[in-house]
């Protein structure tokens, strides 16, 4: 996809997507934070617009991370098993809170063969998707080793972590309501958000990448307001400008929003 195409109009975030779980979440606010929407309103968001945000998906072969993906981007699913061979990524482009703000997902192979091609790309990630069979408790007990696998190559404090169980639509009720009880658990250890879906059916696949891109994005913007610092804040930023030099200090004008 042209990373340049218009932003489609069912991409376009205007509110906070709610989390699945309060127990297992990054974190319960109704709203973005409110520096966050401050910082949209004022335009004042620094380079997250223009910034890519790599998001990695792991997990056991077969847990369906290829379908979760395409149920995605591209709202289809197949009931056949191709085997993702190293690795395969997507963009997906969004408008938060009037910002344009674009996600690379990298769909990694989960046979142990072309394990170690996947992992080279794990690198710079924004966020980890780890992906367990809501039908196959091996696969979530394996979501620790993914984990660190993941967190080897990043850097564990700024990372955001989502643990998903996937094909919800194979499992009654009753086993339903068992797996979730210990995929909680495991979630809150990883200190990542919980969600459940199907690809087949479609069962929370958009709102759980809303929140992904939702949360990435408002990663972005706080740590960008906290790169530019109180000195810069509000400063006005110079176009054809040097990196070092990218804020006007002339125009201190005090931001009307920001609490
Ligand atoms: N019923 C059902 N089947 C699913 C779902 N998601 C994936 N599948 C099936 O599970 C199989 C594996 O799906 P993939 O998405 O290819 O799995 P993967 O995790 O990408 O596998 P690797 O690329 O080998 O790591 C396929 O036959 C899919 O049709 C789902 O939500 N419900
Ligand atoms: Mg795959």
């Amino acid at each position: 996809m042209n990373i340049l195409a218009p932003v489609r109009r069912d991409r376009v975030l205007a509110e906070l997507p709610q989390c699945l779980r309060k127990e297992a979440a990054l974190h319960v606010l109704k709203d973005f934070h409110p520096r966050v929407t401050c910082a949209c309103q004022e335009h004042r968001t620094g380079t997250v617009g223009f910034k890519i945000s790599k998001v990695i998906v792991v997990g056991d072969l077969s847990v369906g991370k290829t379908c979760l993906i395409n149920r995605f981007c591209k709202d289809t699913f197949d009931k056949n098993y191709k085997a993702t061979i190293g690795v395969d990524f997507e963009m997906e482009r969004f408008e938060v809170l009037g910002i344009p703000f674009s996600l690379q997902l990298w769909d990694t192979a989960g046979q142990e063969r072309f394990k170690c091609i996947a992992s080279t790309y794990y690198r710079g990630a924004q966020a980890i998707i780890i992906v367990f069979n809501l039908n196959d408790v091996a696969s979530l007990e394996h979501t620790k080793q993914w984990l660190a696998d993941a967190l080897r190559e990043n850097d564990p404090s700024s990372v955001l972590l989502f643990l998903v169980g996937s094909k919800k639509d194979l499992s009654t009720p009753a086993q339903y309501v068992l797996m979730e009880r210990d995929a909680l658990k495991v979630a809150q250890e990883m200190k990542a958000e919980y969600w459940a879906v199907s690809s087949l059916t479609g069962e929370n696949v958009r709102e759980f990448f809303f929140r992904v891109a939702a949360l990435t994005f408002e990663a972005n913007v706080l740590a960008e307001l906290e790169k530019s610092g109180a000195r810069r804040i509000g400063d006005v930023v110079r176009i054809n400008s040097d990196d070092n030099n990218l804020y006007l200090t002339a125009n201190k004008k005090k931001p009307t929003c920001c609490p």
